[in-house]
């Protein structure tokens, strides 16, 4: 049994992973203050895929993480899962970038606890919204691989304070271990996605949009609808870390993607049509599309033993599948 610490355990990404480790018989403790627009869910109030609260190894502080590492300097643990982070969907990423920032000093505060705390392995959630934005433009753009990150010479211009804030984690990894001998492992997951995510990300909005509508009406999604991201399903995000995380202790970086670019063009169609109809898809300018195209080699994960299983098309019909039944559930 591990005593496992998760930052930020309570959200999306999270949960996932708290269910992964208790289900492993591990001993998890969670810290999460349930910001507002994090997608945070307090215990207390049920999470939606599985009750945390039925095993007796989860422990729950809610609390800034950085609270509780003043007050925690010496407590040891085996595994610490670093997600903690204001995060939230491009219209947070564009319309509040200095609040983003936060996660700047999120970091900082976790890399110095570690620093007194020693856990043996740490991992760290980055994102490939750490890659230059240059290398995911309309004109040129390319599968983005680990080494085009690269501190001793190149790092490119990453996508906004999100993406600073994730650049300088990594940096700061790669320090820890530099200097104080921390083992540790960078995950850049790509558009990472599941049924109980939050709605302020494209995948349950379109999802949850294309169940709503009808062949009278058309499906809305934001810009041209053109642009591409690279969708992966959270179990698979799962998979990844399990598989490859003790392949790494230098506070390097994998890409937790499936090489795949998919438009929101196609995406909303295939929703449409896992809803059992056919409507004409149309895109809505006055909303914030960020990059044209951000998708991930995944040669490294393949090296390490790691490929995603569950494509796109299953993903959306398993979340439709889910939504049409909680909505017969009220
Ligand atoms: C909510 C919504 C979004 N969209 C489109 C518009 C944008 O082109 C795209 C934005 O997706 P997202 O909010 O996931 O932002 P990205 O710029 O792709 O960045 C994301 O991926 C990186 C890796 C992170 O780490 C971020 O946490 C995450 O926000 O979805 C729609 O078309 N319809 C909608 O209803």
């Amino acid at each position: 049994m591990r005593r496992v610490l998760i930052t930020g355990g309570a959200g999306f990404v999270g949960r996932h992973f708290v269910r992964h480790f208790l289900q492993a018989g591990d001993e998890v403790h969670v810290v999460d203050p349930i910001a507002p627009a994090t997608g945070g869910v307090d215990p207390a109030l049920g999470w939606p895929l599985f009750d945390p609260r039925e095993y007796s190894g989860f422990h729950f502080y809610k609390e800034d993480c950085r609270q509780f590492f003043r007050r925690s300097t010496h407590e040891s643990f085996d595994l610490v899962l670093h997600l903690a982070a204001m995060v939230g969907g491009r219209l947070m990423i564009e319309h509040n970038p200095l609040a983003i920032a936060d996660d700047l000093s999120i970091d900082a505060e976790y890399w110095q606890w570690a620093a007194a705390a020693r856990p043996t392995k740490t991992i760290c959630f980055s994102s490939s919204a750490a890659y230059p934005v240059s290398l995911q433009r309309q004109e040129g753009y390319v599968l983005l691989s680990e080494e085009m990150i690269n501190f001793g010479d190149d790092i490119g211009m990453p996508d906004m304070s999100y993406g600073w804030a994730k650049l300088t984690c990594e940096y700061l990894a790669r320090l820890a271990h530099e200097r104080h001998g921390l083992a540790s492992v960078c995950y850049r997951p790509f558009s990472g996605y599941g049924a109980d995510q939050d709605d302020t990300y494209p995948f349950p909005s379109i999802c949850k949009r294309a169940l709503a509508g009808s062949a009278n009406e058309p499906l809305v999604v934001w810009g041209s609808g053109r642009q591409m991201r690279d969708f992966i399903h959270i179990d698979d995000c799962v998979h990844g870390v399990v598989h490859t995380m003790d392949a790494i202790d230098d506070g390097g970086a994998i890409n937790l993607s499936t090489g795949r670019l998919t438009s929101f063009l196609d995406f909303a169609r295939v929703a449409v049509g896992a809803c059992g109809y056919d409507t004409e898809v149309q895109g809505r300018d006055d909303r914030p599309v960020g990059v044209f195209a951000r998708g991930g080699d995944t040669t490294l994960q393949e090296q390490l033993g790691f490929r995603a299983t569950i494509s796109l098309e299953e993903g959306i019909a398993s979340a439709i599948a889910y939504y049409r039944d909680r909505v017969g559930d009220r």
